[in-house]
């Protein structure tokens, strides 16, 4: 059988301490995932997800095993040769820089004609309905805005895996809800693989094609669950909500159990 998308193989990450033995942030961690899944990674506070996320990206690497991204092996070193989009908590604009030439910053970075550059900037502005607001600067828009300014920033470089790390949870919940039913349509419309890492159960569920719940550190899966409801989705489909109480009962059964 052809080898998952990404694959996150048996890894292992420690942080060398001083006095104490090195802490073990993940340990074994073992997931295969298909090319353009949205699969969503919960787990509690300091278990290690932002320690994953900078291991796929290639800003750390591993101490034992491997992460591989279309064949790929991902480290440090190779870190140039992987196109990876990321979405943060804050939209970390530039806000001397207008939205247009944001979005054109890791496009010039990775030595894209002006041509292309024109055209991708222009496309992905407009897939995220920010057509209108090229010339501004980000500080003139919103917080949703600024958000979608950062997620147009993240796929215009056409990624091989686009990760999120709580995209939304600075925001209010009626734009975090109107965010996340576009973050849908997007993600359909482009077939990019995405990682999305959140603390909010409910938007994990009602994302992702597939969601993994991590246990309190060191990471290892606690719960690998496929989220078999078609899309387009809404909120209060039953079989999300369904979905939802039994990953919530399993996550304060795993905390409860680990105090
Ligand atoms: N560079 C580092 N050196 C030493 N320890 C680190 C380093 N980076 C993270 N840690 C430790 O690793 C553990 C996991 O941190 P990490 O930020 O990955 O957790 P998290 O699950 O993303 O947390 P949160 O949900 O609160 O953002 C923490 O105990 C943290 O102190």
């Amino acid at each position: 059988m052809a080898e998952p998308y990404l694959v996150i193989d048996n890894i292992k990450k420690e942080f060398p301490r001083r006095t104490e033995a090195p802490l073990r942030v993940i340990d074994g961690l073992d997931v295969g995932v298909e090319k353009g899944a949205l699969l969503s990674i919960l787990g509690p506070s300091g278990c290690g997800k932002s320690t994953l996320l900078n291991i796929i990206n290639g800003l750390d690497d591993v101490t034992s095993g491997r992460i591989v991204i279309n064949g790929h092996e991902v480290s440090v070193k190779s870190r140039s040769k992987l196109k990876i989009g990321v979405v943060f908590q804050d939209s970390r604009l530039l806000p001397w820089r207008t939205v247009k030439d944001n979005v054109r910053l890791p496009l010039d970075e990775l030595g894209i004609d002006r041509a292309e550059a024109d055209r991708r900037v222009t496309y992905y502005l407009n897939l995220v309905g920010l057509g209108d607001f090229g010339d501004y600067f980000p500080l003139r828009l919103s917080g949703g805005m600024q958000q979608r300014v950062s997620l147009a920033r993240g796929l215009a470089i056409e990624p091989d895996l686009l990760l999120a790390d709580e995209p939304f949870s600075a925001l209010d919940e009626i734009t975090a809800r109107k965010l996340r039913q576009e973050f849908i349509s997007i993600w359909r419309a482009t077939g990019r693989t995405v990682i999305f890492v959140t603390h909010n159960i409910r938007e994990a569920v009602f994302l992702s094609t597939r969601m993994l719940v991590i246990t309190p550190r060191p990471a290892r899966t606690h719960l690998d669950l496929d989220i078999d409801v078609p899309y387009p989705r809404t909120p209060e489909d039953d079989r999300l909500f369904e979905i939802e109480k039994r990953v919530t009962r399993d996550f304060i059964a795993m905390e409860e159990a680990s105090v």
